[in-house]
């Protein structure tokens, strides 16, 4: 793979290794990146090559486990028991919930540290010369440069994931009162009060939980958008449904951010009586201040690339360094021998994809045909942990409306008066089903409701299996069930689609 250095009389020249410093280890494939993505691929293509090594910067127990998916779930799982604890007057239980902060960031840590363990074992029982501490560079030769090694490789996958997206200057002007996801779940005692800046999953997740065990948050976002809903009426209901119980300044411009002194600030936090500050516009334009204790930056991620010289392999990257030629199955980059996977290609920065591309890529630079996991052309999926639960499968809407040739109607249901929700007391939502008239499947679905994750998966499952909503219909929905919900917004597609009804359907008065 690695690549002759351009020379300026002579480009195909060949290069010299003599005038550079020495290569150190030649293998068919090295792995950069031990997350789930470079973890998985280091896995699958070790079964059939043995002069694989695997680098890594940082710890080697992933994003989602340190920083990412599950601690946040279990910040989550401590904020619903808070939060049904202290809401459920309308059945008749009067209750207050103690919240001990320390015991709830203890067993966050304590719970994560579990989920660690059996990465960490994993890893252990890789062969130490087949891993690397350290940060890799890939020089203009197109060798690895790690630590004191230079490292020529056939192959090379790329799975340095992506981090927090930090505005210029914020980090400086917060210094200690800044939080970000990897900060965050280090927190001994829950504040007294923080900001959220932006409204993503990131934000919408930490800011409810936080919410609900006791912080006063605020969240900032510069879109009257949460969670980037496409379908508008699905994001005003999404917004209606989490103003309940969240303070949003949605449509807000912050044009100063910085830390000063405060006496009323919490003097438990470790901080002395410094305060955060936010200078906003809120969304008619009237400047305002916030103050507290923290600000938690959640303005986005990035791939991590752009220093990590892959365009010295030829790859070519766009404005906003995503590799051009990706395919989006494998994650190989064109004809090269350079597989970039998971949130390094900045495709589709999930859990889920980046495990498949890791498996994907593992078997591809083997050739490892026996044991080959190649991704499907798969369906795209997403959830928002907060509740309710805010779900995108499919093709978004204005996706579906660009194209003239995919004549589409939107069923709909609403949860405010679904059986089932309002039975638990969780009916707040809206769910739209994008159905193709021609062909009676469904492009896309965008939802914010309770069991959206269930809904979610049905949903993908259907079309990832080209099921008619005819055969799902067809398919008995239990009674009494949140799903019931799916079902009445399939039988709207299917009337707007002008479909006979299925006169045998037993359950079309049920419920
Ligand atoms: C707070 C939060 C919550 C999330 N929740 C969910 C969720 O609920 N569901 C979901 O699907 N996704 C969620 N995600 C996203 C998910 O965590 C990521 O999509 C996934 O972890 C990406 O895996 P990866 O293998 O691509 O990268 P990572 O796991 O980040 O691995 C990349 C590795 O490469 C290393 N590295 C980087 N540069 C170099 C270099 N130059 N040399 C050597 N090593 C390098 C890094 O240090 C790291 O160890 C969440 C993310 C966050 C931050
Ligand atoms: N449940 C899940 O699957 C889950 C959970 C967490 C994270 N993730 C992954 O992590 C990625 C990153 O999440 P994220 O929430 O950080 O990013 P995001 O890009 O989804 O959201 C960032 C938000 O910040 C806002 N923003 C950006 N700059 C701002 C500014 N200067 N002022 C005010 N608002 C600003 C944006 O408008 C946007 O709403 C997601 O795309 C997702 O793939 C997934």
């Amino acid at each position: 793979m690695n690549k002759q250095p351009d020379t300026a009389s002579d480009p195909s020249a060949p290069f010299d290794h003599s005038t550079h410093q020495n290569v150190t280890r030649k293998v068919s494939v090295a792995v950069i990146g031990a997350g789930t993505a470079g973890q998985n691929a280091f896995r699958q293509a070790k079964k059939s090559v043995e002069d694989i090594i695997i680098i890594n910067d940082g710890f080697w127990t992933t994003t989602c486990i340190a920083v990412g998916c599950m601690p946040s779930k279990l910040l989550i799982a401590a904020a619903d028991r808070a939060h049904d604890a202290n809401h459920s007057g309308e059945f008749g239980i009067h209750a207050t919930a103690h919240i001990d902060g320390k015991q709830v960031m203890e067993r966050v840590r304590a719970e994560r540290g579990h989920f660690s363990s059996y990465i960490e074992k994993y890893v252990d029982s890789w062969s130490e010369d087949s891993k690397i501490a350290g940060r890799a560079y890939i020089n203009k030769q197109g060798l690895i440069e790690v630590n004191d090694e230079l490292i020529q490789a056939d192959k090379i996958i790329v799975a340095t994931g992506s981090s927090t997206f930090i505005p210029d200057g914020w980090a400086d002007k917060l210094g200690d009162t800044m939080l970000t996801s990897d900060t965050v779940f280090e927190l001994v005692d829950l504040p007294k009060s923080m900001a959220v800046i932006g409204a993503g999953a990131i934000g919408l997740e930490l800011a409810q939980a936080f919410t609900r065990l006791g912080v006063k948050v605020t969240v900032f976002n510069r879109a009257k958008r949460v969670a980037g809903l496409k379908d508008n009426d699905i994001n005003n209901k999404a917004i209606d449904c989490l103003s309940r119980e969240l303070t949003m300044h949605l449509g807000s411009k912050i044009t100063d951010i910085g830390q000063k002194l405060d006496g009323n600030i919490d003097k438990n936090i470790d901080k002395k009586n410094i305060a955060a500050f936010i200078d906003y516009e809120d969304s008619a334009g009237k400047v305002q201040q916030w103050q507290g204790d923290y600000v938690l930056v959640a303005t986005g991620r990035r791939n991590n690339i752009d220093t990590l010289g892959v365009e010295n392999l030829g790859v070519e990257l766009d404005d906003k360094n995503r590799p051009k030629n990706l395919d989006k199955k494998t994650g190989k980059i064109g004809d090269l021998d350079v597989y970039i996977v998971g949130d390094a290609n900045a495709h589709i920065p999930l859990l889920h994809v980046a495990s498949d591309e890791g498996f994907s890529a593992g078997s591809m630079v083997c050739g490892n045909k026996k044991d080959a996991y190649i991704r499907p052309p798969a369906t795209p999926f997403s959830i928002v942990f907060s509740s309710p639960q805010i779900v995108n499968v499919g093709m978004s809407l204005p996706d579906i409306e660009q194209d003239p040739t995919l004549e589409h109607v939107i069923g709909k249901v609403n949860f405010d008066n679904q059986g089932r929700s309002r039975v638990m007391g969780v009916n707040c939502g809206l769910l739209h089903i994008y159905g193709c008239e021609k062909t009676d499947r469904i492009l896309g679905a965008s939802m914010v409701g309770p069991d959206a994750e269930y809904i979610g998966h049905i949903l993908a499952m259907a079309i990832t299996n080209d099921l008619s909503i005819k055969d799902i219909l067809d398919t008995p929905f239990y009674h009494p069930t949140i799903l019931e919900a799916l079902r009445a917004a399939l039988r709207d597609v299917q009337d707007l689609m002008e479909i006979p009804y299925q006169s045998l359907d037993t359950q079309q008065h049920s419920s």
